[in-house]
């Protein structure tokens, strides 16, 4: 599987050309939709094998796996009276849009399946969830990280739901250092060192062999700072609020 097509080169497409493309022996032939001029046309004066196309039906004509990361508002106009072979995949990877409604989009018999890329695919380094397994797609994101089948849409949209947690954590960093420029120091040096902090609590997170919960306590002293924080800002109500929005955004994507 070696022509790959990407309709809609915003933030997430342009990660998936960067993993396929940067410091690879052998890159993938890469065609990619015209819309956003200056994306596409620095993307394929940067990599060999990355092509820009005509329009989105030429996309499609040219690929064996075709990538479909538009916003979902715009789904419509970029795919509605596209022809799709039935020997083609479609990688669904907007968020909130489900098989049988792009199936309907497309009027195509071709396996459609949905995938959660995360913009580490750009360091070939996302877990990407699919469903349904597909044995085209799953290779696909093997080559940028690991693809993560899952059993059905219900399972599908609970790790969708995770990955709306991704820029509460980023806005708790950016509280962290506003709070110590509060306190009198220089944002740059707050900003410095909360990087520096919550990056060794990111590469620590790659020793498979500790659970989450032993990693909070070995970071743990017992009546210290951490056990503080935890316990009188991170309590139950807290966790239980985060629960439940994670719940309504569950709803919202069922
Ligand atoms: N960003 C992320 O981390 C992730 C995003 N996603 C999903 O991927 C999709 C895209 O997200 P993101 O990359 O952030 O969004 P962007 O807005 O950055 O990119 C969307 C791209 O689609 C283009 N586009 C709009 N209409 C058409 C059309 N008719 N034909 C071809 N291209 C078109 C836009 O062009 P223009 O700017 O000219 O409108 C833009 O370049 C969303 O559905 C999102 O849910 C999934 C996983 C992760």
């Amino acid at each position: 599987m070696e022509r790959i097509g990407i309709i809609g080169v915003g933030e997430i497409g342009r990660a998936i050309v960067t993993g396929l493309c940067d410091g690879v022996d052998k890159s993938p032939e890469v065609f990619l939709s015209p819309r956003g001029a200056g994306t596409v046309a620095e993307l394929s004066a940067r990599y060999d094998g990355v092509q820009v196309c005509a329009d989105n039906q030429e996309v499609v004509d040219r690929s064996e796996l075709v990538i479909i990361a538009v916003r979902r508002q715009d789904r419509h106009e970029a795919l509605a009276g596209l022809r799709v072979n039935d020997d083609r995949t479609v990688v669904n990877v907007m968020a909130g849009v489900a098989n049988d409604d792009l199936r309907r989009t497309l009027g195509t018999d071709a396996p459609l399946v949905r995938a959660i890329p995360l913009p580490s695919v750009r360091e070939r380094r996302s877990v990407t969830v699919t469903f349904p397994s597909h044995p085209v797609a799953d290779a696909f994101f093997e080559r940028l990280g690991g693809a993560q089948p899952v059993a059905d849409e219900a399972a599908f949209n609970v790790f969708s739901a995770l990955t709306g947690t991704l820029t509460s954590h980023y806005a708790y960093l950016a509280t962290l250092t506003s709070w110590a420029a509060a306190q009198g120091i220089a944002p740059d040096d707050a900003d410095r060192y909360i990087r520096s902090l919550f990056q060794g609590v990111g590469r620590a997170l790659s020793d498979g062999t500790r659970s989450l919960q032993q990693l909070a306590a070995d970071h743990e002293t017992p009546n210290g700072n951490n056990e503080r924080i935890r316990t009188t800002w991170f309590d139950a109500a807290n966790s239980e609020a985060l629960g439940k929005a994670l719940d309504g955004l569950l709803d919202h994507l069922k």
